[in-house]
């Protein structure tokens, strides 16, 4: 079957210090791209990992061509939402898939997201820990109650209709992605919160496939109190604006 023509992915990976985790994700990202005959780019935006995890991106890019991997570092950590705007400036696809590098969210779902896309054409497809078929694997409590606790409050206080609203993976036509980032302030991890409110604000349609996060095997989170300050922040800004 000949690939679609019409219709290209770009799938938007951020890393700080996954050296480990990169090859895998794209890998498995390659592999499964291939095996639906999806045409896709892989945009690496890197903020300058101590543990050089952009020496590793180049030798990915050698192996799988520039064509499907492509490099956007940035000089230094400047944050999740930052980074996702950096990438999408620098999309070919008319689709965006937003993930993380670090094996949390396994590539596997993606065919399930496309599918879902094209059944009611949907603005954004995304993934979601918290209903029926999906959850969390290896976090401790506290953790456990942060992510419930984000979303409970963001749900309580803004009501969009959206059971995960702090998880990242999710798939985006371009020009809604576009759009919304346009309306988007917050600059850290609670960016992936706002753009679900500013979604619903826009009248987007918003569709949920289950999925499962399973911890980070290698390296470590780097959600700190800093982050949970942010949230909190921006959902006050949020409720007192919206
Ligand atoms: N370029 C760049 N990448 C970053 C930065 N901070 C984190 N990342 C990358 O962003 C991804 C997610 O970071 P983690 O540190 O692994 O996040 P987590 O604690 O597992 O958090 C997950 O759950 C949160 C709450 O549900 C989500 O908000 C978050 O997106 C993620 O899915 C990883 O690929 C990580 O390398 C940054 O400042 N710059
Ligand atoms: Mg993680």
């Amino acid at each position: 079957m000949a690939a679609n023509t019409q219709t290209k992915y770009s799938v938007l990976l951020p890393t700080y210090n996954e050296r480990e985790n990169l090859p895998i994700i794209t890998w498995l990202l390659t592999k499964t791209f291939a095996e639906n005959n999806i045409d896709y780019e892989i945009i690496i935006i890197d903020d300058n990992s101590p543990d050089g995890t952009l020496e590793v991106a180049k030798q990915l890019q050698a192996v799988y061509g520039e064509d499907h991997i492509v490099l956007r570092p940035r000089s230094g950590k400047l944050g999740l939402g930052t980074a996702y705007i950096y990438g999408i400036e620098n999309a070919t696809g008319n689709f965006i898939i937003i993930m993380d590098a670090d094996m949390s969210h396994h590539p596997k779902a993606i065919p399930e997201f496309i599918k879902k896309q094209k059944e009611g054409n949907y603005d954004i497809v995304t993934g979601s820990r918290y209903i029926n078929g999906g959850g969390v694997y290896g976090w401790d409590l506290r953790r456990k109650l942060t992510s419930r606790g984000a979303n409970f409050i963001a749900d309580f206080l803004l009501r969009p209709g959206v059971s995960d609203l702090t998880g990242s993976f999710r798939l985006y036509k371009k020009h809604v992605l576009q759009q919304i980032i346009k309306a988007t302030v917050s600059k850290g991890y609670v960016f992936q919160m706002e753009m679900m409110i500013r979604a619903r604000q826009f009248g987007f349609s918003v569709a949920e496939v289950p999925i499962t996060f399973v911890d980070r095997v290698y390296g470590e989170s780097k959600l700190g109190v800093g982050e949970i300050i942010g949230y909190l922040k921006g959902l006050w800004m949020l409720f007192t604006s919206v």
